[in-house]
């Protein structure tokens, strides 16, 4: 079923839908994850990112359309896929009396991987996580850590990861970004989900922006970055109207009180808004640029927490 994926395609969807009686959590998604990426799959909570690694997965079969791993279809092949997938969860499970070593070589049986041991100790050591302690009595962090280490074990192709960072703090979250950089050089796969960009602004190369299950944009993150904002506060000797500005492309939230315009441009709309400004006299100028998560909330709309 389907048709074949060109090899440097990792992951593909073609119309995947489903539906949970009348919700619809994922509405015909097209989409591409290729080989030596690290691809962020953002949008609000409930917007379907967690459906969709869950259909990867083959924990749950499409309504209509298809997705494929290396072409294969993780429902009926859910075995194959497993096996070149990392994946962490959401809400990873763990048998608290066990310590993280237990869970290391539970998994390493389950791979019929014998090195694991090592990848574990090395990961271990670069996220600081103590693999002899009962996993009950770790923190919310350090049970996040664990769910790494048993993502990574056996080489997987692909990393599939829900959610990853949440309850790391700064230093664990750099490390564990370099560990999916490092994934990503080697020629391996990233598939990562997140509701903010700020998480992922720093690994991804592409992104996928998903709302209320449907796929609203697919964007290179150099691309996101390009087209950054600023915001502008100009201020003049005498009133100006919101119309003297009107026409410069790319100019948003225009605001005009009096002799004061607020906005917000991307930098190539920053040569033509001057053009504009300097036919009037100009008593104030300020001009910064807002943060990536700005400019994506520009630009695909609404509060990072609603759908
Ligand atoms: N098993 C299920 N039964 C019924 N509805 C479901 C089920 N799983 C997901 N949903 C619904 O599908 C929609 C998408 O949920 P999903 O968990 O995929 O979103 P998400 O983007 O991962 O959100 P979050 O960031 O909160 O995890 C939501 O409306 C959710 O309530």
């Amino acid at each position: 079923m389907g048709t074949p994926s060109a090899p440097d395609v990792v992951v593909n969807t073609t119309g995947l839908t489903k539906r949970f009686g009348s919700t619809v959590a994922l509405s015909d998604v097209d989409l591409e994850v290729r080989r030596g990426e690290v691809f962020g799959w953002l949008g609000p909570n409930g917007a379907g990112k967690t459906t969709t690694l869950r259909l990867l997965m083959g924990f749950a079969r499409p309504t209509a359309g298809a997705i494929r791993v290396h072409g294969r279809d993780p429902w009926r092949q859910p075995a194959a896929v497993h096996r070149e997938v990392g994946w962490l969860p959401g809400d990873p499970a763990f048998h608290d009396r066990l310590t993280g070593r237990a869970h290391v070589r539970m998994a390493a049986r389950l791979r019929r991987s014998p090195d694991d041991d090592k990848t574990a100790d090395a990961v271990t050591e670069r996220l600081g996580l103590d693999l002899d302690r009962p996993v009950g009595t770790l923190s919310r962090g350090n049970r996040q850590k664990l769910a790494v280490v048993l993502a990574l074990l056996g080489g997987p192709q692909l990393l599939v990861l829900d959610e990853p960072t949440s309850g790391f703090d700064p230093l664990v979250q750099q490390e564990f970004q370099a560990l999916v950089r490092e994934h990503a050089a080697a020629g391996g796969t990233v598939l990562l989900s997140s509701h903010v960009l700020g998480e992922v602004q720093r690994t991804a190369d592409r992104i996928g922006v998903l709302r209320a299950g449907r796929l609203v944009a697919v964007e290179e993150m150099s691309v996101l970055r390009g087209r950054s904002l600023h915001r502008v506060q100009a201020r003049f000797d005498a009133p100006v109207r919101a119309a003297d500005f009107a026409g410069v492309p790319g100019l948003r939230d225009v605001q005009v009180t009096a002799s004061t315009l607020r906005c917000a441009a991307p930098a190539a709309a920053l040569d033509a808004l001057v053009g504009r400004l300097a036919r009037h006299r100009l008593t104030d100028l300020e001009c910064t640029e807002a943060d990536l998560e700005e400019t994506f909330l520009a630009y695909y709309g609404g509060e990072p927490g609603g759908r």
